[in-house]
């Protein structure tokens, strides 16, 4: 199987895909309205943005009580933004075993043109019955290889190997802690391009919890990445993701074709996201661990809830989090971990009011 079908490139060196609506969900705790993603949509779309993905933070089928409530349900979304869509297309995300192919065949109907299916960076072989079925839905497909700093590049690349195999277009070095610093985020995209070569594409997805998004997306860029992911205002999980605005300004700074007019991503992120952000996603301690101890940047406001119930501190649970190096699907174990360091202080009878976040 190869690329076909996927971004053709039109004449750019990279595609800016925006997932405000989507790793912004998480920074927002699941509350975007439908105003919040129509609004946001023609904003995206007449700055020239070509994909721009709406989901719940945790893909399709993500609100539960695991992960947290939608505010509105998802599809309502998705059919909002098809709506508002004049040339950009419409990317869901989707985490085998979270998401279906039911709520895949679900969100084609209507009208979503792309699917980015995640898996652990260990964990390729859950989605290929879901890339087969995007395939035979008529959709782009996108791979995001989560976590990609628990991998070597070598590791990493036969990952994505298993993907493209079952039809996947674009293999993503997806830096979900935020713990990649410069070469390890481009080693890694090189490795994959060397596995992949023509048949498929690679992209890198930053966050910013140790502030490299920007600079290794323009790394990998240089090993070979042609999509690349932003966020409006950063808006997204941990310290949010690289702004679009910003890589749109730096790429063009450096020459590099992106097709997107960055003043307009400019007044969207200032006059059209941040007016609605509730929790301006920012480098602080709690994030700044994540980044250090590579925890997932979706863990960040698990870890302030738990801090806020059991009155231990939010940077503590995250350190530990760390260690153990919890995934995806395992945010429940954060609430053992606040429990676990509640009793430790009771015991040292350090059970004092600890620092509350936020
Ligand atoms: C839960 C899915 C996750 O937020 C995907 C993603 O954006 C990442 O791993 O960074
Ligand atoms: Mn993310």
């Amino acid at each position: 199987m190869t690329a076909a079908g996927g971004w053709d490139g039109a004449g750019r060196e990279v595609r800016l895909v925006d997932t405000t609506l989507r790793d912004g969900s998480h920074a927002m705790a699941h509350r975007f309205t439908e105003a919040n993603v129509r609004d946001t949509v023609r904003a995206l779309d007449a700055a020239g943005v070509s994909l721009i993905e709406v989901s719940h933070g945790d893909g399709l089928g993500g609100s539960t009580f695991n992960y947290g409530f939608s505010l509105v349900d998802e599809r309502t979304l998705i059919a909002a933004a098809v709506e508002e869509a004049r040339s950009a297309r419409i990317a869901v995300l989707l985490l085998p075993g979270l998401g279906t192919v039911t709520d895949l065949r679900a969100a084609a109907g209507l009208g979503a043109g792309a699917v980015r299916i995640a898996t652990h960076c260990t964990e390729a072989d859950v989605s290929v019955q879901h890339f087969t079925a995007a395939r035979a839905l008529g959709l782009e497909t996108v791979g995001f290889l989560m976590l990609s700093h628990m991998v070597d590049p070598e590791a990493l690349a036969k990952q994505g190997r298993i993907m493209v195999d079952a039809g996947c277009q674009c293999v993503y070095v997806v830096d979900s802690a935020g713990a990649l610093v410069l070469e390890e985020a481009a080693d890694r995209v090189a490795a994959l391009v060397a596995e992949l070569g023509e048949a498929a594409q690679v992209g890198y997805h930053g966050h910013q919890n140790l502030s490299f998004g920007v600079a290794n997306s323009v790394l990998a860029h240089r090993a070979g990445a042609r999509q690349i992911d932003g966020s409006l205002a950063a808006l997204g999980a941990g310290a949010g993701n690289s702004p679009t605005e910003v890589l749109a300004a730096t790429f063009e700074r450096l020459g590099v074709t992106t097709g997107v007019d960055k003043d307009l991503l400019m007044d969207a992120a200032e006059n059209v996201v941040k007016p609605y952000i509730t929790r301006l996603p920012v480098i602080d301690r709690g994030s700044i661990v994540q980044g250090f101890a590579g925890v997932y940047s979706s863990f960040l406001l698990h870890a302030e809830r738990a801090a806020r119930r059991y009155d231990v501190p939010a940077h503590e649970i995250l350190y530990r989090v760390g260690e153990r190096r919890y995934v995806g699907g395992q945010e429940d174990m954060i609430i053992d971990v606040a429990l676990e360091l509640r009793r430790e202080r009771e015991a040292s009878g350090a059970g004092q009011r600890a620092h509350r976040p936020g």
